[in-house]
């Protein structure tokens, strides 16, 4: 039996409280064996987390990953003239092969940043499912399905993938890997596809994951087409079960919030990307109130521009705040959640909890630098004041997947060349 003992640091417990623990994991079975003072000399191998804080690997709730290729290629626009005038013409011409290098910075930055599982809606998810794989993270993953400007025969086929694909890797890369069916937003995928394949990705026994509410241009369609607001309509058609989870619900209303409530369905909040795009501010301290599983998630990177889930938590604080219009809203220990369990139980994910029995993902975070001392309350460092360049080491399903800052299971600079050439010559392909 290999065990590996994570030593002499703070733990986040799953009740939000930090106490000074040591964490045994059992690596052939990646589970958490123990949280308690004085285990350091039980593993056969020791991680050493002195002067850190270790908190649940982030659950990075809703993603793109492999458009880390277009970061900086298009930006300063609101999101319907961002993706129809620069986003899908680019990612036209993304290759399988581009989104396999794409996927890879998307995770080799994930590592770095203490991220170990994470959302995913895109296209050549085979290439994604790779990279998941090789680089010993977990995922939630899924094709997304657009077919507004399609022909129909292109539109089932996009639905039809996306049930193949769902069918296909969940519970692959020894159960690292799971699935959903992603119809792309209410307003991209026409009712009559949502009529067709809903109940499908039911009897598939997938979770259903969508862009909702984001903008407040996409809200006005669907009232005038179906006479209620975007959730209602999401009932309607089936999108609203408690393994669901939509990201954004940035305009919604009383009703819409009590429907998310009461059906159970989890919301992806994506501070940085609704800011960027101009979208608008999520009501999270009323779904939180409300009872709603929150997480957090970074969405692409060609809208936030980074894939770290600690800026998202301060993100995520700071906005809450001025949509609340209230300091006291959306709190530190408010927001360790949503970037742990929050987005853990929205993914359907048994982690996002350092506990006996749950799975071994973990990050520690050196808190010994200027801009973390001194150190009154380490929820509140976590969610105001660290940064991905603290996270010192990064473990996910007991494997160690960066220690000292040196990532194990993927080529960082090689990763990096890859990224560099790819996005360059897709540049070149789209002005061409
Ligand atoms: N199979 C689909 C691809 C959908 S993948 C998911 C899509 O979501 C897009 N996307 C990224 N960020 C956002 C966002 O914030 N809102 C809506 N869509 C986004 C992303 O660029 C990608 O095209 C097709 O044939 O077009
Ligand atoms: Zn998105």
């Amino acid at each position: 039996m290999t065990t590996l003992s994570v030593t002499g640091g703070h733990v986040l417990l799953p009740d939000l409280t930090v106490t000074r623990a040591d964490v045994l994991v059992d690596q052939p079975t990646g589970e958490i064996l123990e949280v308690s003072p004085d285990l350091a000399g039980e593993g056969d191998e020791t991680l050493d987390a002195s002067g850190g804080l270790v908190t649940p690997g982030f659950v990075n709730g809703h993603c793109h990953v492999a458009m880390t290729l277009l970061r900086g290629y298009a930006d300063d626009k609101p999101l319907e003239d961002w993706l129809q005038e620069d986003i899908w013409p680019a990612e036209g011409e993304l290759t399988a092969e581009d989104v396999r290098i794409g996927a890879e910075l998307g995770v080799l930055e994930m590592i770095k940043s203490g991220t170990t599982a994470f959302a995913d809606m895109y296209f050549h998810v085979p290439e994604i499912a790779a990279v998941v794989e090789e680089a010993g993270v977990r995922a939630r993953l899924g094709r997304g399905v657009v077919t507004v400007a399609k022909d129909e025969d292109a539109a089932h086929e996009d639905a039809e993938a996306s049930l193949e694909v769902a069918a296909e890797y969940d519970g692959a890369a020894d159960g690292r890997i799971s699935t959903a069916f992603m119809p792309h937003s209410l307003t991209t995928v026409g009712e009559s596809y949502l009529d067709e394949y809903v109940p499908q990705a039911r009897e598939l026994g997938v979770p259903i994951h969508y862009h909702a509410n984001e903008t407040a241009g996409e809200v006005t369609p669907i009232v005038d087409d179906h006479g209620v607001r975007p959730l209602a309509y999401a009932a309607e058609k089936g999108l609203l079960e408690s393994e669901d989870f939509l990201a954004h619900g940035v305009h919604v209303d009383d009703e819409e919030i009590e429907l998310l409530a009461e059906a159970g369905t989890s919301v992806i909040h994506c501070p940085a990307s609704n800011m960027k795009l101009a979208s608008g501010m999520a009501p999270v301290q009323r779904l939180l109130e409300a009872g709603v599983t929150v997480g957090l998630g970074t969405d692409g990177a060609a809208s936030n521009n980074d894939l770290s889930m600690l800026d998202e938590a301060r993100d995520a604080a700071m906005l809450g705040k001025l949509a609340a219009a209230d300091a006291s809203a959306v709190p530190a220990d408010a927001v360790a959640e949503m970037l742990t369990a929050g987005s853990a139980d929205a993914l359907g994910l048994e982690t996002g909890r350092l506990e006996a029995g749950a799975p071994a993902d973990l990050a520690v975070i050196d808190l010994e630098s200027p801009h973390l001392t001194p150190r009154h309350d380490l929820v509140s460092h976590l969610a105001y004041a660290a940064a991905a360049a603290d996270v010192r080491h990064t473990v996910c399903d007991g494997q160690l997947l960066m220690r000292d800052r040196d990532v194990l299971t993927v080529e960082e600079a090689a990763v990096q060349d890859r990224a560099l050439e790819a996005a360059e010559a897709l540049a070149a392909r789209v002005d061409g």
